[in-house]
C-alpha cells in the first residue's frame, strides 16, 4: 500500500535519537543542512531520474551523463551555489563524469603545483569551465611505476618550447577519466630533458581539443579506451587513450612550483621536496576514504533495510515467518559493515584534518608531517576501499537473489566502485609504500629520534614488545585501552618480525621483496590501529544527543572486535592475546550483535539518503519491496511486447523443427 511505512515498528524501537545521529554521521548541523538540501533538490528533479540507467547503450548513457553534467552546472549557477553546495549536487547526481576529474584533479593539480602566476592565469577558466581538464598520468605500459613513465616533454631553447611526445605505443596515455571524449585541456606527467638532461617526471598543461570545434590540435591522436566492468557503471565516463607527435607547448605552461626550467633552459628545483609533484594523489587518495563510507553505507543500508523485510522459515501455527535481519549469521556477516561504514566516517573527517594540516605546513615550508600525510593517504585508501568493495559484494549476498538483480541498486554500486581499489594507486603497491614506512620507523627505533603521529605508538617498543592482554572476562573487550593496546602490540609486533626478517637478506631491496607479503599484512594491521583509535578518539569528545554516543560505543566495539575475530591468527602467532581471551572476544561480540539489532534501521536511516540516491527497490525507506519489484519487472524493455522480437526468426522455426522430428 503507498503510503504505509512497513518499517515502522523497526524505527520505533530505536534507542537512540536518530536526527542527532544524522548530525554525527554528516560532520555538523551546517554540513547535516546542506547535504539534505541538496539532496532533496536532486532528488526532486526529474532531469537527474536516473532509473533508465541499466538499460540504455553506451552512447546513450554518454550522451545522458553529458547532458546532467550541463543541466548541473546551469543549475549551480542559477541557485549560485558554493563550492561545498556545488559538490554535493554531482555526487548526488550519481553518475561519474568528465566534471569529478575537471573538479577533482585537474584544478587540485594546478591549485597544489601551480605557481601564482599561473594559478592566476588558469584556475578562473577552469572554475567558470571556460576550459574542462583532466589528469593524464597513466600509461599503456606504467600505471604503478610513476618514475617509469615514458612521455617526454624536451625543452626546446629557440623557440622556448616544450616539445611533448609519445616515443612508444606503451608511451600513450591510458585511463584518464574525461579525456577520452570531452576535455580541452590536461593536466600531462611527463619526462622532463633538458639539453639531453632527464629530470624525471613533471607535470604540464597541454590544451588537447580546439576550443572552436573540439577537435583534437595538429598532432594529437585521442579517444575512449572502450566499454569497462558492469553495464552502466563507470561506463558514463569517457577514460581515454592519447598519443602525442611532436606537440609544442610554451615554457610556462611547465607547472613550475616545485622545479622550474629557466629561458635559457637551466633546470632548478625549489627548496621544496620533490615528492610534491605526487600531491593531487594524496589530496585525492583522502577524499576516497571518505567516499569509501559513503560508498559502503549505501549498500549497508539496502542490505539492512530489506533484512528487516525479508522473512524465510520460522513459522508457528501460521504466525508469521522470521526477518532474517533476526538470524545471526545475518547479524555477523551485515552488522561489522555497518560499524566499518561509521568507522570509516570517522576515520575520513580526521584524515581530511591531517591534510588540512600538511598543507598548512607545506605553506610555511615544513615538509616534516609529508611522508606521514603519503603514509596514511596510501594505506587508509587502500584498507577503506578494499574493505568496501568486498562489503558491497557481501551485501548483495545478504539480499539473496533479489540482490542480484539490478533494481536492488546493488550491482551497479559494486560495479562502480570496485575500481577504487586499482585507481589512485593499487592498493597492494599503496600497502607497500606503508610498509617501507613502517620499516624506516622501526629501524630509526633505536636512534632516539621518535616515532610521531600514528607511528608514535612505537615509542613505547619496550612495553608492547612485553604486554599480555588482562582480558578476563568477555565485558573487559568494552574498555577501549584494552582494545588500543592489543592492536598495538599486534600492529608493533608484526613490523618488527618483518624488520627482523629483512636483516636476513643480502640486500634490503632483495628482503623487500622477498618478504613483501609479510610486509603487507603488517600494513593492514598498522591501518586498523589507526581506524580503531580514530573511532575511539572520536567517542572521547562530546557528543550530544539521547542514547548516540552509546550507539557509536556499541559500532566502535562491534568494528574493533570483528577485527579481532577475523585477524585473531595475527593476534595469537604475536602473543598478544590468549586463546581464551580470543574467545571471550568473540562471546562480546555475540553480545553486541543483540544490542544492534533493535537500532539497525534507525542506524541506517541516521546517513539520510533517500529513494533516490538510494536507487534501490530493495533498499526502499517504507520498505515497500514486494509491490515495487513486481513493478518495476514489468517495466524492464523485454517485458514491451509479449512475444519477443526474434521469436519468428529463430525460436519458432526450431520448435517447427522439434516438431516434425517428433513425428519422424
Ligand atoms: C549506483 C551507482 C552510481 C554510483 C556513482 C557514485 C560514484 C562513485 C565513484 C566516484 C568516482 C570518483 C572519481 C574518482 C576518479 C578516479 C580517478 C583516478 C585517477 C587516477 O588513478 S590518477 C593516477 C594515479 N596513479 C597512481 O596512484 C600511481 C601509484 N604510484 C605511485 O603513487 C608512486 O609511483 C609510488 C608511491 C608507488 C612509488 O613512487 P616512486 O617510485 O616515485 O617512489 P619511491 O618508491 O622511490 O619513493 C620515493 C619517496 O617518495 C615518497 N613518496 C611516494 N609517493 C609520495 C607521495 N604521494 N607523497 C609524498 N611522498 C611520496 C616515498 O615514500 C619515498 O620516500 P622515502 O623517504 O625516499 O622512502
Ligand atoms: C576506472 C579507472 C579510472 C582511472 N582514472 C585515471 C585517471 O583519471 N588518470 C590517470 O592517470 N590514471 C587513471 N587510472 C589508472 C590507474 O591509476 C592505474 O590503473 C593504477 O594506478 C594501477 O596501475 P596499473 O594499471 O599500472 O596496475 P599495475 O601496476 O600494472 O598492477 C597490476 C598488478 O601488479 C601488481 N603490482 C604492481 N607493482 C607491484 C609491486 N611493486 N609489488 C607488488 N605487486 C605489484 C599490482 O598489485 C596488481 O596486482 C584509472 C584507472 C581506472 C581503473
Amino acid at each position: 500500500m503507498e503510503g504505509v511505512d512497513y518499517l515502522a515498528p523497526e524505527r520505533n524501537n530505536a534507542q537512540f535519537d536518530v536526527d542527532e545521529m544524522k548530525i554525527v554521521w554528516a560532520g555538523s548541523r551546517e554540513a547535516f543542512e546542506v547535504s539534505d538540501r541538496i539532496a532533496r533538490l536532486v532528488a526532486s528533479d526529474p532531469n537527474f531520474r536516473k532509473d533508465d540507467r541499466t538499460t540504455l547503450g553506451r552512447k546513450e548513457l554518454f550522451k545522458n551523463t553529458l547532458r546532467k553534467a550541463a543541466y548541473a552546472w546551469k543549475r549551480i549557477i542559477e541557485l549560485r551555489l558554493n563550492e561545498e553546495e556545488a559538490k554535493r549536487l554531482r555526487s548526488f547526481i550519481d553518475q561519474p563524469a568528465f566534471t569529478d576529474l575537471h573538479w577533482g584533479m585537474f584544478v587540485p593539480a594546478i591549485k597544489g603545483q601551480g605557481t601564482d602566476e599561473q594559478q592566476e592565469k588558469w584556475l578562473p577558466l577552469a572554475y567558470k569551465m571556460q576550459i574542462i581538464g583532466c589528469y593524464a598520468q597513466t600509461e599503456l605500459g606504467h600505471g604503478s611505476n610513476v618514475q617509469g613513465l615514458e612521455t617526454t616533454a624536451t625543452f626546446d631553447p629557440q623557440t622556448d618550447e616544450f616539445v611533448i611526445h609519445s616515443p612508444t605505443l606503451t608511451s600513450c596515455k591510458w585511463w584518464p577519466g574525461g579525456l577520452g571524449k570531452i576535455s580541452t585541456h590536461g593536466v600531462i606527467y611527463a619526462r622532463l630533458i633538458t639539453d639531453g638532461k632527464d629530470h624525471g617526471v613533471h607535470g604540464f598543461i597541454v590544451q588537447l581539443r580546439s576550443l572552436d570545434d573540439h577537435l583534437p590540435l595538429p598532432g594529437i591522436t585521442v579517444g575512449d579506451i572502450g566499454m569497462k566492468f558492469g553495464n552502466a557503471a563507470y561506463n558514463t565516463m569517457d577514460n581515454g587513450v592519447l598519443r602525442f607527435d611532436h606537440v609544442r607547448i610554451p615554457r610556462n605552461q611547465m607547472l613550475m612550483r616545485v622545479s622550474q626550467v629557466t629561458r635559457e633552459g637551466k633546470y632548478v628545483q625549489s627548496n621544496v621536496p620533490r615528492q610534491l609533484v605526487y600531491g593531487t594523489m594524496v589530496f585525492v587518495r583522502q577524499t576516497i576514504v571518505s567516499d569509501a563510507s559513503t560508498a559502503l553505507s549505501r549498500a549497508v543500508c539496502i542490505a539492512t533495510r530489506y533484512s528487516a523485510v525479508r522473512r524465510q522459515f520460522g513459522s508457528h501455527n501460521g504466525s508469521p515467518e522470521t526477518q532474517v535481519i533476526n538470524y545471526k549469521t545475518q547479524q555477523a556477516r551485515l552488522f561489522p559493515l555497518l560499524a566499518s561504514a561509521y568507522a570509516f566516517r570517522f576515520v575520513g573527517e580526521w584524515l581530511k584534518w591531517l591534510y588540512m594540516d600538511v598543507t598548512k605546513r607545506l605553506e610555511a615550508k615544513d615538509f616534516s608531517t609529508l611522508p606521514e600525510a603519503h603514509a596514511c593517504t596510501a594505506g587508509l585508501k587502500s584498507l577503506t576501499t578494499s574493505a568496501t568493495a568486498d562489503g558491497i559484494e557481501e551485501c548483495r549476498k545478504l539480499c539473496g537473489g533479489h540482490g542480484y538483480l539490478c533494481s536492488s541498486g546493488l550491482p551497479e554500486l559494486f560495479a562502480v566502485y570496485v575500481p577504487a581499489c586499482t585507481y589512485e594507486g593499487d592498493n597492494i603497491v599503496l600497502l607497500l609504500q606503508v610498509a617501507r614506512h613502517l620499516m624506516k620507523t622501526v629501524s630509526q627505533l633505536g636512534s632516539g629520534k621518535m616515532p610521531v603521529g600514528t607511528t608514535a605508538y612505537m615509542g613505547r617498543a619496550e612495553h608492547l614488545m612485553q604486554c599480555r592482554s588482562d582480558v578476563k572476562q568477555a565485558k573487559d573487550w568494552l574498555r577501549p585501552n584494552v582494545v588500543l593496546e592489543a592492536f598495538e602490540a599486534r600492529a608493533f609486533r608484526m613490523s618488527v618480525a618483518c624488520a627482523k626478517n629483512l636483516t636476513k637478506f643480502s640486500s634490503p631491496e632483495e628482503g623487500f621483496q622477498e618478504l613483501s607479503a609479510d610486509l603487507v599484512e603488517a600494513a593492514v594491521a598498522h591501518c586498523q590501529l589507526i581506524v580503531v583509535s580514530k573511532f575511539i578518539e572520536k567517542l572521547q569528545q562530546d557528543i550530544p544527543g539521547k542514547g548516540v554516543k552509546q550507539q557509536l560505543e556499541i559500532l566502535c566495539s562491534v568494528y574493533a572486535l570483528f577485527l579481532l575475530h577475523k585477524h585473531h591468527g595475527d593476534f595469537l602467532s604475536t602473543g598478544c592475546i590468549t586463546p581464551t581471551q580470543a574467545s571471550l572476544a568473540n562471546e562480546q561480540l555475540r553480545s553486541l550483535y543483540s544490542q544492534v539489532r533493535p537500532n539497525a534501521i534507525a542506524l541506517v536511516d541516521a546517513f539520510n539518503y533517500t529513494d533516490h540516491y538510494l536507487g534501490s527497490v530493495l533498499g526502499r525507506y517504507d520498505g515497500n519491496v514486494y509491490p515495487k519489484l513486481y513493478e518495476e519487472a514489468w517495466k524492464d524493455p523485454l517485458n514491451d511486447s509479449v512475444v519477443p522480437d526474434g521469436y519468428h526468426e529463430y525460436v519458432r522455426p526450431m520448435l517447427k523443427q522439434q516438431l516434425r522430428n517428433a513425428r519422424l
